[in-house]
């Protein structure tokens, strides 16, 4: 007879925030509860995967389910159980729009539904009685749009503990920092073991209406670039560089607001050493995923060897962890950032280690290389297309630190071994995620290193 367990086990391996892809699964137990008993039912259940290498993972999947079969909903179906005598038919829940009113419901209610618990942000409108689009688009998590006011995000992963992305909205709802989307509300489940803190489920936050996605607008900027072959990037009608500007200096002014709402502490002489010891951590783990990466490995040992000797002045605090051209939106007035949850494959406590913001620096550098290379992908032998990439990058990287300077008063890209080091760390992680996700687009983050560690 099949079960909910059975269904899951063939459906979640394909889901993008499914972040186990490829490992071999030994055991899985799911538990469920009803959130909604309306038409359709909506029931969320605690996935919990054990792998064969004895580690595991606990997913969040919200199910829908109908007594016949919705032609317009095929592509959310999942499959079919036994139930009472008939079939019941399993639809994921937040591609069924229908099922998508509850969680706004029971925010505005401040709801506690079994293990659930429904915390509405003080003062906060929220959208109730709306259904949610999802956002299409390949990410970790799994986002709703709740008629242009609201956008929910469903934590797939987790963990017990606040989420960061909640924790640093919530800090930041004590600025009037212009460069964030207000937090309207979040969702905890109680952990299966009653020791630990709840989980954050969802965060609902307000929906920035009219805006495009850096990623979107930088790599238009780079086709423009592509597609005028004589001429360079400042001639092009679509330049991003003023927009990197502005994408610096928003990024210094939600540090510097992140820096007096949570805590702030100057790098001790033990934390270089911890740093170059948690990267070197990570290479080690990264190469067992990625072999071509041991032939960076000498290189890149060195150039974390070089943090722990500068010492540079360092003083720590809350930063994003995942910045990238994904995780802003150029609104008509200026940029927001949003998605401060960090990567999201560390653990959480890793997430909420105060670091240093050139962390966050690092990540947009890297992606502003992302953004100028991702086309040579489809043609790695074009000279010409290689070095109008490379001078997109620069002339836009730039850029970003000279926005960042001149609203912090300090140079992020002035030489500083910790930069590159963590330039190079970022590039680490990102080829695990690639070879995880898009292995077509491992040589981005490969080459990048070839580069960083002065191979080429
Ligand atoms: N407040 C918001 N307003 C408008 N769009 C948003 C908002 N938050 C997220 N988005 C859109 O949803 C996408 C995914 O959101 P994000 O928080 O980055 O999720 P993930 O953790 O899955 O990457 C973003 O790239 C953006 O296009
Ligand atoms: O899902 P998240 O937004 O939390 O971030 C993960 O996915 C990102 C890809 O969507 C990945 O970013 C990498 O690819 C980007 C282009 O798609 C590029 O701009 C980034 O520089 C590069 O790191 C991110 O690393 C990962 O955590």
């Amino acid at each position: 007879m099949t079960t909910v367990s059975d269904l899951l086990r063939d459906w979640m391996p394909h889901q993008r925030w499914f972040g186990s892809k490829g490992r071999e699964w030994a055991d899985v137990q799911e538990s469920g509860f009803f959130l909604d008993r309306g038409t359709p039912t909506l029931s969320v259940h605690r996935v919990r995967v054990t792998y064969t290498d004895g580690q595991s993972d606990t997913y969040l999947v919200p199910l829908s389910w109908r007594d016949h079969m919705v032609e317009e909903l095929s592509s959310a179906f999942i499959g079919a159980v036994p139930h009472e005598g008939r079939e019941a038919y399993a639809y994921d829940a937040m591609r069924d729009r229908e099922a998508t009113v509850p969680w706004l419901t029971h925010l505005v209610n401040a709801s506690t539904v079994g293990p659930m618990h429904f915390h509405p942000a003080g003062g906060a409108y929220i959208p109730e009685g709306l259904p949610g689009d999802i956002v299409s688009g390949e990410q970790s998590n799994t986002s709703l749009i709740y008629g242009q006011e609201a956008i929910l995000k469903l934590f797939r992963r987790l963990e017990p503990g606040l989420n960061p992305d909640v924790e640093i909205h919530d800090a930041l709802r004590r600025t009037d920092n212009e460069h964030i989307a207000p937090l309207l509300g979040h969702i905890e489940i109680d952990d299966a073991d009653p020791a630990n803190p709840p989980a954050t489920v969802a965060m609902l936050q307000t929906f920035v209406p009219n805006a495009s996605d850096g990623w979107r607008l930088a790599t238009a900027s780079v086709r423009d670039l592509y597609a005028e072959g004589d001429l360079h990037a400042d001639e092009v009608g679509g330049d991003f560089a003023a927009d990197s500007e502005r994408l610096g200096a928003a990024t210094a002014s939600v540090h510097a607001d992140m820096a007096k709402v949570l805590p702030t502490e100057p790098a001790d002489e033990d934390w270089y050493g911890t740093v170059a010891g948690q990267m070197t951590e990570r290479l080690t783990a990264a190469i067992e995923v990625v072999p071509p990466l041991a032939e960076h490995a000498d290189g890149l040992r060195a150039l974390y060897a070089a943090v722990a000797e500068s010492r540079e002045p360092v003083v720590r605090q809350r930063v994003h962890g995942d910045l990238h051209l994904g995780q802003v939106l150029r609104t008509a007035t200026g940029w927001i950032v949003l998605d401060f949850e960090g990567e999201p494959a560390r653990p959480l406590a890793a997430r909420r280690q105060l670091d240093s913001p050139l962390r966050d620096v690092a990540g947009m550098l890297r992606s502003f290389d992302y953004a100028a290379r991702h086309m040579l992908v489809e043609q790695p032998d074009d000279p010409q297309r290689a070095y109008r990439a490379q001078e997109w990058a620069t002339r836009n990287r730039a850029a970003y630190c000279s926005g960042y300077s001149a609203a912090s008063g300090l140079d992020p890209c002035a030489e500083s071994p910790l930069l590159r080091a963590f330039e190079a760390d970022k590039a680490v992680y990102e080829c695990v995620y690639e070879a995880r996700n898009r292995p077509h687009w491992l040589m981005i983050p490969l080459n990048s290193l070839s580069r960083l560690t002065g191979r080429e």
